[in-house]
């Protein structure tokens, strides 16, 4: 098996590099690897193992931006399976999909390959989009792109305080959003939400960086789970908030959830939009756009 380690030199704040060149010294085994070079490479890099007619572990250096690429770039191809070692800022991937703790493991892995087919998320709106652990409107994708665009994030950075213009963005979003419509059409139903915060499409119950917001999903069960927060209080968001660590959000009446392996989604208004924790455009008013599994699975390691 060709062991084959990507690595986003941006990850993390900037600290996956050097936590790569500690790691570095560590292996002993043949490998190859690839830093990536611009937003979109790691697609590339991944996509290009497709025809070495051989197994090729595909390892993710990096955080949930670098690991969906890579997967994307991976996905539908029987030989290529993809693991990680988390070095970004949120690596809710880890979570969900195990990761090497250290080179030791990934030797042991070599010895023993065990690896698992995984959904894909996707959805088209003027373009393709896949998502591997989650994609979502509203609330929390402004705050994400705020954040990932911010100068005061990259001045706090150099001092190891970027969560502070996280909570920051929280605070100013909050204050300002303003909620929207959004009518959802699965196999057996249409509801309409008013006043919506937020609506997350999940294939994993992790998003934001350890935040266990669709307790329900399983990564390889054919299906996406939908949460909506809708109806609520400024005060009482926040609340709700703080209880998504542990996934104890589900029993507030504002939170709701359903599952469907095909979600239509249209909103009264042009909203924000992530995919994995990354910037993806805005949802534009009243267009409907379709949340699914993809045809094309992938594999991880088990
Ligand atoms: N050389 C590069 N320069 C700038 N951006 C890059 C480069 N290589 C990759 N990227 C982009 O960096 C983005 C962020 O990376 P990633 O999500 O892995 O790290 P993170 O944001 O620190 O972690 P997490 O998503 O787990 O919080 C990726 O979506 C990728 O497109």
């Amino acid at each position: 098996m060709k062991i084959v380690f990507i690595i986003n030199p941006t990850a993390g704040n900037g600290r996956a590099l050097k936590q790569w060149q500690r790691f570095e010294k560590t292996i002993q085994f043949p490998f190859e690897h690839m830093l990536t070079e611009f937003p979109g490479h790691a697609t590339a890099i991944a996509a290009a193992y497709k025809d070495e007619g051989q197994q090729v572990l595909l390892i993710g250096f990096g955080g949930d931006g670098t690991l969906r690429e890579i997967v994307v770039g991976a996905a539908g191809a029987k030989e290529l399976i993809v693991g990680s070692v988390a070095a970004g800022s949120g690596n809710d991937f880890a979570r969900a999909y195990g990761t090497f703790k250290d080179a030791r493991a990934i030797e042991e892995f070599q010895k023993i390959p065990r690896f698992k087919r995984q959904d894909l998320g996707e959805f088209a709106n003027g373009q393709d989009f896949q998502f591997v652990s989650s994609s979502g409107i509203g609330f929390d994708a402004e705050i994400t792109i705020a954040v990932n665009q911010s100068s005061l994030k990259k001045k706090l950075n150099q001092f190891g305080l970027g969560k502070i213009a996280y909570y920051l963005y929280v605070i100013k979003t909050l204050v300002k959003f303003e909620t929207f419509t959004l009518t959802v059409q699965s196999a057996d139903e249409t509801v309409v939400y008013q006043d919506v915060w937020l609506a997350t499409v999940s294939n994993q119950p992790y998003f934001g960086g350890g935040m266990k917001i669709s307790p329900a999903s399983y990564t390889d069960d054919g299906l996406l789970e939908l949460t909506v927060v809708h109806q609520i209080s400024r005060l009482k968001l926040l609340l709700v908030f703080g209880t998504v660590f542990s996934g104890a959000h589900t029993r507030f009446k504002e939170v709701s959830q359903m599952s469907s392996s095909e979600f239509r989604l249209s909103s009264d208004k042009s909203v924000f939009r992530h995919v994995d924790g990354d910037d993806a455009g805005m949802s534009t008013q009243n267009e409907m756009v379709v949340y699914a599994v993809s045809p094309h699975n992938w594999l991880s390691i088990n």
